[in-house]
């Protein structure tokens, strides 16, 4: 008789941004749910701000409970990046990377993969870590460990970090002078697509400051991995995918929703959430407008101001999550005078929401959103339509997605500088746009929308390949295990 296989144990990885956390959550409770135990490591500043944000305020909290009383084995750990609680990440990031994320982080994860080695029960099987951690696979070597390495961005954008060796080679990346301008037509499962179009980070000159080591890192750190996940839907990406696939096992498991989509297991939120589903319930099905612009990305002060007024002249209902860091880490923005009693009754200005409440009620007809791709498949699955402001970073290409390619969304981007005229004109189009264009375009993101909801269906394409991957993994153990 064989004695039975104990289950999978995890460790979980995320890094401590909110657009990372809340999906590698969503994949910690799918993998539990499916038998594995997990050991969910989050940062002592991430774990922090959550628990602060809650009513309890209380640092004691262990976010897990309610998983586990659902009857999930996910466990719960922090470690320190070698700061303390007090010191602002995000206004000194460099130093930030450079020490913590780069130095001490590598050092104290090693030392709670070895606690966890040398006492789990089960034992430890696999590390699953954010593919940003440049280091996560000597210390997954060193345990003998499956290495799955989680993308939490579309697997274009996966694209360009993976072959970063060929942007640099071409002179699209860490050129000495000026990035070349011209079309980049050489990547593998990409088509021609302009330099503005990819990760804003790769056209910066200047490539040796701590961020880029970080970039750099990460991107040759990914092909020690036995499995890279990506929270994609296989047919919207299917080329990119493809070829990563002839190089590595990649598998597209998108979107990472918490099971029953509204009401999360485990709270994620780094800031306290206002509830906007009362005043929400009192407006005409379909006539608010929502935006957003992520979770810690600045924009300009002027253009901040734009959208302001843009709103004013748009007369539409709106949700404005303005975060108070929302043009800088240093100083808060005010809204200009008198703005706040102009909307009265039709627009609700709060610090940070719960976006999924928001965007899944029926009295939401739209979402000016900055592109993030949790936004962005948050937005798909509900049929949001989008009008589209990138900041930086891969929204940039997740906003060529979604207009040129997908044809699913409004451009919010054409003009330089934006102006309140162009905001208003353009959030009066997609909230009411009656042209030919305008109904192509939403009967386009039905589909699209109808295409991610297949996706995680029983026989959809993220079920099937989030059950081939367990089945990898469990056949590479078996591999290791005499
Ligand atoms: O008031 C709010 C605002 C946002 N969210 C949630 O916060 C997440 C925000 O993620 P995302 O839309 O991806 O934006 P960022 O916070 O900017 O995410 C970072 O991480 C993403 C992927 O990992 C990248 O695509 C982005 O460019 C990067 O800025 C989403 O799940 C939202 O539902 C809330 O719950 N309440």
């Amino acid at each position: 008789m064989t004695t039975p296989k104990p289950p999978l144990h995890a460790v979980v990885l995320p890094i401590p941004l909110q657009g990372h956390v809340i999906p590698a959550v969503h994949l910690a409770i799918k993998l539990a749910s499916r038998g594995f135990t997990i050991t969910f490591v989050n940062t002592q500043i991430i774990h922090h701000q959550i628990t602060k944000s809650l009513p309890s305020q209380n640092d004691a909290v262990d976010i897990f409970a309610g998983a586990r009383e659902a009857g999930l084995d996910i466990r719960y750990k922090t470690v320190s990046d070698g700061f303390p609680l007090s010191f602002d990440r995000m206004l000194h990031h460099d130093r930030y990377l450079a020490e913590g994320h780069l130095r001490v982080l590598p050092v104290h994860v090693d030392e709670l993969v070895r606690d966890l080695v040398d006492s789990a029960d089960p034992p430890v099987t696999c590390l699953i870590a954010d593919t940003f951690f440049g280091w996560q696979s000597s210390i997954a070597e060193k345990y003998d460990l499956v290495h799955v390495s989680f993308w939490t961005e579309a697997a274009l954008v996966f694209s360009f970090y993976y072959h970063l060796d060929l942007l640099r080679k071409n002179g699209h990346y860490g050129a000495s002078h000026d990035n070349r301008v011209d079309t980049i037509d050489y990547m593998p499962g990409v088509k021609a697509i302009e330099p503005n179009d990819i990760v804003s980070y790769f056209r910066e000159t200047d490539v040796s400051t701590a961020f880029h080591h970080v970039i750099k890192q990460a991107s040759q750190d990914v092909k020690r991995a036995d499995f890279i996940l990506c929270n994609t839907v296989h047919e919207l990406e299917p080329e990119p995918i493809s070829a990563v696939q002839e190089k590595q096992p990649m598998y597209a498991i998108g979107p990472l929703f918490p099971s029953g989509f509204t009401n999360t297991l485990v709270p994620t939120s780094l800031r306290p959430e206002s509830g906007c589903t009362q005043w929400l319930n009192t407006k005409p099905l379909g006539s608010v407008l929502y935006v957003s612009f992520g979770s810690f990305m600045t924009c300009g002060k002027n253009e901040i101001d734009e959208i302001a007024h843009g709103l004013l002249l748009s007369n539409v209902n709106f949700i404005w999550v303005l975060r108070s860091d929302a043009v800088s880490h240093e100083e808060p923005y005010a809204l200009p005078i008198g703005f706040q009693d102009e909307v009265k009754d039709r627009g609700l200005i709060v610090t940070w929401t719960n976006q999924i409440e928001v965007i899944s009620h029926p009295a939401l007809g739209g979402f000016l959103t900055h592109c993030g791709w949790n936004s962005v498949l948050e937005s798909l699955w509900y049929g949001v339509p989008m009008l589209c402001f990138p900041l930086e970073t891969d929204q940039l290409t997740n906003r060529k997605l979604l207009v040129d390619d997908w044809r699913i969304a409004v451009n919010l981007c054409d003009r330089k500088p934006l102006t309140r005229l162009e905001v208003a004109e353009k959030i009066n189009r997609l909230m009411s746009g009656k042209s030919v264009d305008d109904e192509l375009r939403k009967e386009t993101l039905m589909k699209v929308r109808q295409m991610v909801e297949n996706a995680l269906a029983q026989d959809g394409s993220s079920e099937k390949n989030l059950c081939q991957f367990i089945s990898d993994v469990k056949a590479k153990i078996s591999e290791r295990v005499p």
